[in-house]
């Protein structure tokens, strides 16, 4: 009946609506690429994707809507998988490490709270598997 218990719980917002919802991602995207084509570790590989707006705005618009399907919001992916993404590109553990400080330093600069900080990279993590080759 009318027991609290049997009331419906005070829900965790998902993990989308506490990162702030599709403005704050894609400003945190914005902010992930300018760190991105500033590291020395790994713009080089960047170097094709930054000569060509078209390319630049996909990849914004596609790392847009991975966070936010990979937080539990209203987009759908349309990408490629992780595999076929960045098959033949040689990324190293290294690169790859340094790319999720670049993440780091985007959610720090727009004051991403540690636990949802973490909860993002524990959704993006499992994907090295598919990116780095060495
Ligand atoms: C968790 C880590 C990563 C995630 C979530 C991620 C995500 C993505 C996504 C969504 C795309 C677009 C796929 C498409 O065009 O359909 C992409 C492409 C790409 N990624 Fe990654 N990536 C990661 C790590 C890396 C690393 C470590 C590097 C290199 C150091 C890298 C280099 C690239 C390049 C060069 C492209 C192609 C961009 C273009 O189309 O011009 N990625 N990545």
């Amino acid at each position: 009946g009318c027991s609290d218990d049997d009331e419906k719980k005070e829900e965790t917002p998902t993990l989308y609506t506490r990162l702030g919802g599709i403005d704050a991602i894609s400003t945190v995207v914005d902010d992930f690429l300018t760190n991105v084509v500033a590291d020395t570790e790994i713009n080089d590989k960047f170097e094709a994707t930054v000569a060509d707006s078209y390319r630049t705005q996909l990849l914004r618009a596609n790392l847009i809507d991975q966070i936010c399907a990979g937080a539990g919001g209203p987009c759908s992916y349309k990408g490629k998988s992780m595999k076929e993404a960045h098959a033949g590109m040689g990324i190293s553990t290294v690169e790859f490490n340094a790319l999720v400080g670049d993440l780091v330093k985007a959610l720090d600069k727009n004051s991403v709270p540690t636990a949802e900080k973490n909860e993002l990279l524990a959704v993006l993590g499992p994907m090295k598997a598919d990116i780095v080759e060495d």
